[in-house]
């Protein structure tokens, strides 16, 4: 991300005044690690994916994606997104099989038709986030950390080179955060980039080998023990956390 400024429209439903939600933000993520995204509410966390995705267009700056633009990224399969829980409504009516699936409609045919290669592809991401016994439920009936876990898997059968997580360990489980962890771990060590918002700093050394620390511009990039200073916490949270 170079110099990445945007501010959301007039009469978007909420005060557009104000600093700008990204104010020439620039920062990498590396492949090979996982790199955590931390700012308080309203920093700027998810314009950052929004942008990565596609989903907005800077006013000014650029982002680039293993060589491609968002767009080519998202079309491509190349980027893959995990949602916050919220973002899925209890009543969905679709299974956690249906879910993983949708993560190969980038490859099919209009007729979206599932080949062999396709259902193993779904099959081996449900065990590799050991959800293969839930494959049948309705992803509404599932628990935010298992629901989660579907998303991850999502991004596994589409075969994302980089996955974008918001906040997937807010509320879960142990076993969902260890196997979430656990994934993420496995996709940098087979040459991916992770990034990965998150309020826990307390988890952020084992988890990430890069921390960005966002408040519209960024304040901070670098290993976890020179971002998670004193000083750069209390310029960013104030006296949420430095204590
Ligand atoms: N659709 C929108 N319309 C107008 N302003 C928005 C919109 N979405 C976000 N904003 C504003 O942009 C800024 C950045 O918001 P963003 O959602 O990216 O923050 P965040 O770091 O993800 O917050 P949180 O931790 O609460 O999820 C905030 O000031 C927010 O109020």
């Amino acid at each position: 991300m170079r110099d990445v400024t945007y501010r959301y429209p007039a009469g978007s439903g909420r005060r557009a005044e104000g600093p700008p939600a990204l104010d020439r933000a620039a920062f990498d993520v590396r492949t090979g690690e996982v790199t955590g995204l931390i700012g308080v509410n309203g920093a700027g966390k998810s314009t950052v994916f929004k942008a990565l995705m596609g989903i907005l267009r800077p006013d000014s700056g650029s982002l680039e994606i293993l060589g491609r633009t968002p767009d080519e990224a998202r079309r491509t399969g190349l980027v893959g997104y995990v949602p916050q829980a919220e973002a899925v409504d209890d009543d969905f009516p679709v299974s956690v099989r249906d879910v993983v699936a949708t993560g190969r409609y980038g490859r099919l045919g209009i007729t979206r038709r599932l080949r062999q290669e396709d259902r193993d592809a779904v099959d081996a991401a449900l065990e590799q986030v050991e959800l293969g016994d839930l494959a049948d439920r309705q992803v509404g009936r599932l628990s935010g950390g298992q629901r989660r876990r579907a998303f991850v898997a999502r991004g596994l059968a589409q075969g994302a080179q980089v996955l974008l997580l918001d906040e997937p360990f807010a509320g879960v489980d142990a076993r969902s955060e260890r196997v979430i962890t656990g994934v993420l771990r496995d996709l940098t060590a087979r040459g991916g980039a992770v990034l990965v918002s998150t309020h826990d700093l307390a988890a952020l050394p084992a988890l990430a080998d890069h921390v960005v620390l966002v408040h519209h511009r960024v304040l901070a990039a670098g290993p976890p023990g020179e971002v998670l200073t004193p000083e750069n916490l209390a310029l960013s949270f104030g006296g949420e956390v430095a204590r």
